[in-house]
């Protein structure tokens, strides 16, 4: 699913953008799977087409290859990018980096090693709605003091009815709310309570979290994040559910001299406006993506600026926090009880 979104983003025409992507290399399961990933995306399209190949590790060994997108589910994460590594290559890996943080550490420790770039594709984090809301929360502070944010996604994913070896039901392959979607709640509140900062420079929250659990998955979680480092304490409130689908107004920002609500077209992940209230006013920013394209090229410019100019981490995904978010993940999973084979 995300690897068709993603190529077929990164290939649309875009009069003026700061890169252009070339796909060169496939790597898939089958050589028929990947003919018809190629002719979906391609079509009559005139870009260059890329080799297919019936592995993994084929890519890695290419001399053409620069940098190793890995769309896989999120157990597999982890040995995809230690192999890519490995053959010198730059690795954006989709979300979450790993299923815990003893993994993510490991991945990242080699790429540090190797002296590849590596990034998390949080691609919300770079959309143009995200980068403003900062402005507007921490620079030009257009609400006052942040006391409270209530964020929510959900999705209704059809989990009953897809079968057991499913990305979305299997827990050995780290299904799971948190792990899928619950992660993007968790950024928002650190986009609304972090002050723009990362890692570990970030303010610690105090968590408090519930998890629903069913067939050795989060069907649901409710976290309650505490920031207790200023004069008062702030809160964010965040929740995601794959039951049901959740509102287009996803999420709410109190502060001392207004409010403002995101609000999204598709899903949180991909936030499309966010409206301002203060002092009996309103105004509404909205944003579009380049034509053609669904966000995902903000991430991808982005990553390959880094590479084209030498530079190992991302400014706005640093591998710290990935690696923050990944151990805060692991505490919101022991306190709900929810292990994955990896943990042991
Ligand atoms: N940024 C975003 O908005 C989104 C991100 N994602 C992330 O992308 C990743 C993949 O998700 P999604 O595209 O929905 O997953 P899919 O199940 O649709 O695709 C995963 C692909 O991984 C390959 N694969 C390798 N091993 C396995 C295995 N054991 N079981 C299943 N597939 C396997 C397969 O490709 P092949 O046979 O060709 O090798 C498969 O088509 C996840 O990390 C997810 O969190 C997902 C959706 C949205
Ligand atoms: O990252 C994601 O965002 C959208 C969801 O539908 C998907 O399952 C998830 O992986």
């Amino acid at each position: 699913m995300i690897s068709t979104m993603f190529a077929s983003d990164i290939i649309a025409p875009r009069p003026n953008a700061p890169v252009k992507h070339l796909i060169t290399a496939l790597g898939t399961s089958t050589q028929q799977k990947g003919n018809s990933f190629v002719s979906k995306i391609w079509g009559n399209s005139k870009e260059p087409r890329p080799v297919i190949y019936d592995d993994y590790k084929s890519v890695y060994a290419d001399k053409q290859v620069d940098i190793v997108y890995v769309g896989t589910p999120h157990s597999l994460h982890r040995q995809n990018c230690l192999d890519a590594i490995a053959a010198g290559k730059h690795v954006l890996c989709e979300k979450p980096l790993t299923i815990n943080a003893r993994e993510a550490k490991e991945v990242i420790d080699a790429a540090r090693a190797k002296g590849v770039a590596l990034m998390e594709a949080v691609w919300t984090r770079f959309f143009p709605c995200v980068q403003e809301l900062q402005k507007h929360l921490h620079e030009h502070k257009s609400i006052g003091d942040i006391r409270r944010a209530f964020i929510e996604y959900g999705a209704a994913l059809p989990i009953s009815s897809l079968g057991p070896e499913s990305r979305l039901r299997d827990p050995a392959l780290g299904a799971g709310a948190l792990l899928d979607i619950g992660m993007y709640t968790l950024m928002y509140a650190s986009v609304i309570m972090g002050q723009n900062l990362l890692g570990t420079e970030h303010p610690v929250p105090e968590v408090i979290s519930a998890m629903s659990i069913t067939d050795g998955i989060d069907e649901s979680n409710v976290n309650v994040l505490t920031y207790a480092d200023g004069t008062r304490e702030r809160v964010a409130v965040c929740t995601s559910t794959l039951l049901s689908r959740g509102p287009k107004e996803f999420a709410r920002i109190e502060g001392s001299e207004g409010s403002i609500t995101l609000h999204t077209a598709k899903g949180p992940s991909c936030p499309t406006s966010f409206v301002l209230k203060r002092g009996g006013e309103e105004t509404k920013f909205a944003f579009e993506n380049p034509p053609g394209t669904a966000g995902f090229v903000f991430e991808a410019d982005s990553f390959a600026l880094d590479v084209l100019n030498g530079r190992l981490e991302n400014q706005v995904m640093p591998l710290d926090e990935t690696l923050r978010m990944m151990a805060l993940m692991d505490g919101i999973r022991d306190q709900g009880g929810l292990k994955y084979p990896q943990d042991q």
